[in-house]
């Protein structure tokens, strides 16, 4: 039988990855296929860098339209990136009744709602394992594997940019923008890596999960989104004293509501830095590695663990898809594994029965870091506050004086770790201690995810 045709939109790092890990494995994955799988047409602006890629083994153009209009190609793989020119030619792809493979979490937590409808009405796949934790195999699990589950929540480090960042940092001491640049040069950042650092990487990817998790439309607009950019080596540094490490989290969860602590149900999307338990595996994932914790009421709990950035781990994942479709090319649509996980007449419409909730009703606990007046009585009020909107406490440490301002100083840093709470709740209690004159500055408040059931 004659290979699949592939043509490759965007050959940079996860492109190369494709072309060099599909020559090199080609005659396994043809076995694994039932037929080959050859890349016959490649498109990137930079023709003189991809030609020195593929050489003489693919056609290379600088236009993608002319991969897309060329009747003999079956699967369009998009490499490029990005909600703009990528979201044109992925449609015009679907249009032109080519099924698609894409690494692009962007444009897909954007826009997937639109990219699926016209996916399904041209009867063509969409695949995207390459979108979530590049090369662990996130979404096969999450629709295929956990099927039998109801979902109860996602949580992970989904992010090996700033992983590696806050490896770094915490393992060699060495600076922020210095980790940065290394891990742009390492090929794992994206082409803004403010994406990376200010977490909205990380909240495409747990918008994706949410989905597929819950039977919900992917929701970006709505997801909780903060990065790494303001966290301080001193709370690192704590955090580690109380035993417990601070990770770039991505969580997606289903929340029961309950009357007496007035949230309602709907599922929390929030990517933030968190105080994990040091004991946890995922709080011992370091680098540019990822991983993924999913708690299925079956199951129990289960962790997915690899490479998650990077050339290779990506194009693994990449061409798992290819594999899938040619897998699947012939089959009836209908008879596919729904690109959502869930058959897409029963997915619920945005903001009905499971609505993605404010950070204002989301439950978690907390790591308070105050820095305040060295005197009798200080103590006491803050815990009065915390007391009086609900928020119980579950320890509270003290820095020695002159550890936070050298021998003789004034000022302390009081740590105060809560059990959970309502979000809101305790944005009103923080609002009371910041006024209190003898805080002496802006409060530190990191969420802490237990990860245990
Ligand atoms: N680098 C990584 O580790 C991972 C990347 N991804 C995603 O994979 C996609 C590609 O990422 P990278 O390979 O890292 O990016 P890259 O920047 O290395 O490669 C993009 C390529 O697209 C080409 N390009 C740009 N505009 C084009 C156009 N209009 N027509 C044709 N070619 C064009 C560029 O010249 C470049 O060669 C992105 O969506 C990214 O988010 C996903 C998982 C991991
Ligand atoms: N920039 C991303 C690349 C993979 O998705 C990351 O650092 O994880
Ligand atoms: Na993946």
């Amino acid at each position: 039988m004659k290979p699949i045709q592939v043509g490759l939109l965007g050959i940079g790092t996860v492109g190369s990855g494709v072309f060099n890990v599909l020559s090199r494995n080609q005659e396994e994955i043809r076995r694994r296929a039932g037929r080959g799988i050859e890349i016959a047409c490649v498109a990137d602006l930079d023709t003189a860098r991809a030609r020195s890629i593929v050489g003489e083994n693919a056609r290379v153009v600088g236009d993608a339209r002319e991969v897309i209009a060329n009747p003999e190609i079956d699967i369009v793989v998009e490499l490029i990136g990005g909600y703009g020119i990528a979201k044109q030619l992925v449609l015009e792809a679907i249009a032109a009744g080519k099924h698609v493979v894409t690494a692009n979490k962007a444009l897909l937590a954007v826009h997937g709602t639109e990219i699926f409808k016209a996916a399904a009405e041209k009867g063509v796949v969409v695949a995207y394992e390459a979108a979530v934790a590049g090369g662990i195999p996130i979404i096969k699990a999450l629709r295929e594997g956990l099927a039998a589950n109801q979902i109860q929540w996602v949580a992970g480090i989904i992010n090996g940019t700033t992983n590696f960042i806050l490896s770094e940092m915490r393992d060699k001491g060495l600076d922020f923008d210095v980790v940065l640049k290394e891990a742009q040069a390492l090929g794992y950042a994206e082409a803004d890596p403010t994406f990376d650092i200010e977490g909205v990487d990380a909240a495409h990817k747990a918008t994706i999960m949410s989905a597929i998790a819950f039977g919900i439309p992917v929701q970006f607009d709505k997801a909780y989104v903060e990065g790494i950019t303001k966290l301080s080596a001193v709370d690192i540094r704590y955090a580690e004293q109380l035993g417990y490490r601070i990770k770039l989290l991505g969580i997606a969860k289903r929340r029961q509501g309950d009357a007496t602590k007035r949230t309602p149900d709907g599922v929390e999307l929030r990517v933030h830095p968190a105080l994990v338990p040091a004991k946890r595996l995922i709080a011992n994932v370091e680098g540019a590695m990822n991983a993924v914790v999913v708690h299925g009421d079956a199951v129990g709990t289960t962790l997915y663990y690899g490479k998650g950035a990077g050339s290779e781990p990506t194009a693994s994942a990449v061409i798992a898809d290819l594999v899938d479709i040619t897998r699947l090319i012939e089959a009836d649509p209908a008879h596919r594994v729904p690109p959502l996980a869930f058959q897409s007449h029963t997915l619920r419409e945005a903001g009905q029965e499971l609505p993605v909730l404010p950070m204002a009703d989301v439950v978690t606990s907390y790591y308070l870091r105050i820095r305040v007046a060295d005197e009798a009585g200080v103590l006491a009020k803050i815990t009065g506050i915390l007391a009086g909107a609900g928020i119980s406490i579950d320890a509270v440490l003290q820095r020695e004086a002159d550890e936070v301002g050298g021998e003789g100083s004034t000022q302390t840093d009081l740590i105060i770790l809560t059990h959970d709470t309502r979000e809101g709740d305790m944005d009103a209690a923080l609002a009371q201690i910041q006024g209190l004159p003898t805080v002496l500055a802006s409060i530190t408040r990191i969420r802490k995810e237990e990860l245990n059931n």
